[in-house]
């Protein structure tokens, strides 16, 4: 499995794209989140729209979500087919009614289904999305009362999206053989909704060799040498994930 930041810059970063990978598989090409930056760092990747076959939504923020309408008129009027979106059930309605809706309805085009092929998940439970990429939602905290999800990938890969210090989640995957971990990295402590850098150097050398920062600030810069065991994820830069 390859896997491709397209961006990953925090909601805030400005030398960075918003936080959103490409993972591509022998039979599959899933982006994961879909951000405000996303339709012009997917462009300048040389890559198109078209190209998806799926994208994986985390949870209502526009650095995850704020590119879905370009994509969905893009899917629509450009190239002619409907994008599968896997996305938490609980997220359909609220994606639909405080998110998209404002921007892509109009006349009969009055539901979520009018432009996207939705294929509800539920949490813990794991989903073929093609032979050789199997996801598993975690639901995880980030903004108190609303969802948001990590994605557990093909047993080995867990990648956070935006989530509070979890660190017994964190050990428990490793215990069960998560080898690699893509973790969002607040700079600057205190991490609030997000976890931060110094939290993170709190955990197990063992663990910290096996985690990833990604949705970093642009200050990113300052912490080289600063980050522990951990490495930074470059953008734009494939890795190779067995
Ligand atoms: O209660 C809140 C809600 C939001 N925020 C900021 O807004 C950003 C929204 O995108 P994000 O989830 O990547 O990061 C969030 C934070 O930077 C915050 O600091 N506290
Ligand atoms: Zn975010
Ligand atoms: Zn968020």
């Amino acid at each position: 499995m390859k896997i491709t930041m397209i961006g990953t810059g925090n909601a805030f970063a400005k030398a960075y794209y918003n936080n959103n990978a490409l993972v591509e598989t022998e039979h599959m090409k899933l982006l994961i989140d879909c951000g405000i930056t996303l339709p012009y760092a997917l462009y300048q990747s040389g890559k198109t729209f078209d190209e998806l076959d799926g994208i994986l939504i985390s949870h209502i923020h526009a650095d995850h979500i704020g590119g879905l309408e370009e994509l969905a008129f893009q899917m629509m009027y450009t190239y002619h087919r409907k994008p599968v979106l896997y996305i938490a059930e609980s997220l359909i309605e609220p994606l639909w009614s405080q998110s998209l809706q404002g921007g892509l309805a109009q006349g009969e085009l009055n539901s979520i289904d009018c432009f996207f092929h939705v294929v509800a998940l539920q949490p813990d439970v794991d989903v073929q999305l093609a032979e050789d990429l199997k996801v598993r939602l975690l639901k995880t905290d980030h903004i108190p009362g609303k969802d948001s999800f990590s994605f557990l990938i093909n047993d080995h890969f867990f990648y956070s999206a935006d989530m509070v210090f979890n660190p017994r989640l964190l050990l428990e995957l490793q215990e069960a053989g998560v080898h690699t971990f893509y973790h969002d990295c607040q700079l600057e402590s205190p991490g609030v909704v997000h976890t931060s850098l110094e939290q993170l150097l709190t955990l197990p050398l063992e663990l910290q060799r096996k985690i990833k920062l990604m949705h970093y600030g642009d200050t990113i810069g300052n912490y080289i040498g600063k980050t522990g065991e951990m490495t930074i994820v470059e953008q734009g830069k494939p890795s190779i994930i067995e």
